[in-house]
């Protein structure tokens, strides 16, 4: 039950520098699937994290009321719509993304929850489940056998409960996800103080971060980082665990300038290019 814990000598080991000769087309394109009227920044966040990753391209599909948010926020980023206004009620496409990351601001209407599972029943991509995505999960716990091995969730402690239930110790806590991790075959990126990652019986300790990331969006951004991660073609695991600790160290270089009260989501995003030049120092 000891962890390893998620350091630099880690973090090295499993680190892809860029090949000179890449270009976007190569470099991954991820989806960001989410939002809902009053939710969209949640979207902006996670696509803009993605590019910010590495991914050549970064598309969102969200509702109507969201096309002209996303596109003057973050014009790097392209936009799908659904054919509803203000929630996401039928996920279609016709590109071919290397990784998927649905949940942010994507709220809880019944069409939304029909049109999620609709997408588990035929998706073979890569896919990162976050926020209200797992709450639909939650309630509708048979979609669960429908997720491909190595589907990665990343649950905060309420959307963990509600997912596998209350627990009475930390122990109790990190056993019963070890079991739903191999009851599904998935990884739990179990968000905290510490992060845990829990891939069966293998669990992973974050060595980085700190209070300043308990912040309003700050999960969609990491949501956003572990997606790109996922369509660079980052093994699951790998892009689970360097995107933990790319977040985290987001905050530990902000600290120093923004405190711990004035870090916002934005924050982390801005910081991303300093956390992955730290890995290409020797110290
Ligand atoms: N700008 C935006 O558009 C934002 C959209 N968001 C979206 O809003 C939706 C709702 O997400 P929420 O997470 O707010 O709602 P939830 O109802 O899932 O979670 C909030 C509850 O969880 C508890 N909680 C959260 N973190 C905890 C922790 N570390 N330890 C113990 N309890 C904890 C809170 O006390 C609260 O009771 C999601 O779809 C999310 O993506 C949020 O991410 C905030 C920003
Ligand atoms: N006190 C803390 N110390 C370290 N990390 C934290 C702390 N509070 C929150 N975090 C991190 O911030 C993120 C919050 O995610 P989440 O609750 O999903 O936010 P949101 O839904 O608003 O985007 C997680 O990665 C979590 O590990
Ligand atoms: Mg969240």
């Amino acid at each position: 039950m000891n962890p390893i814990f998620i350091d630099k000598i880690e973090i090295l080991k499993l680190y892809k520098r860029v090949d000179t000769h890449t270009h976007k087309g190569i470099q991954g394109h991820a989806l960001i699937i989410g939002g809902s009227y009053g939710k969209i920044g949640a979207v902006c966040l996670s696509s803009k994290a993605a590019l910010k990753s590495g991914c050549g391209l970064v598309t969102a599909f969200i509702p109507k009321c969201g096309y002209e948010i996303v596109q003057i926020s973050i014009p790097e980023v392209m936009v799908l719509t659904d054919v509803q206004e203000k929630f996401i009620s039928n996920i279609t496409f016709d590109i071919k993304p290397q990784a998927i990351g649905i949940g942010p601001g994507i709220g809880q209407e019944v069409a939304t929850q029909t049109a999620f599972h609709e997408f588990l029943k035929t998706n073979k991509t890569p896919l990162v489940i976050d926020a209200d995505a797992l709450n639909i999960l939650s309630q509708n716990k048979s979609w669960l056998s429908l997720l491909h091995p190595k589907t990665i969730i990343t649950p905060h402690p309420k959307e963990l409960e509600r997912l596998i239930g209350k627990w009475n110790s930390e122990p109790e806590k990190i056993e019963k996800t070890i079991t739903f991790s191999k009851q599904y075959h998935l990884i739990i990126v179990m968000k905290g103080a510490p992060t845990h990652i829990i891939d069966g019986d293998t669990i992973y300790e974050n060595t980085t971060g700190n209070a300043a990331l308990a912040t309003a969006g700050s999960g969609d951004v990491l949501t956003g980082m572990i997606t790109s991660l996922l369509a660079q073609s980052y093994e699951p695991i790998n892009a689970a665990i360097l995107g933990v600790y790319l977040h985290g160290l987001t905050a530990d270089i902000a600290l120093p300038e923004t405190g711990y009260q004035s870090f916002v989501a934005s924050d982390v995003i801005a910081n991303i290019g300093k956390a992955f030049l730290s890995l290409e120092n020797k110290d």
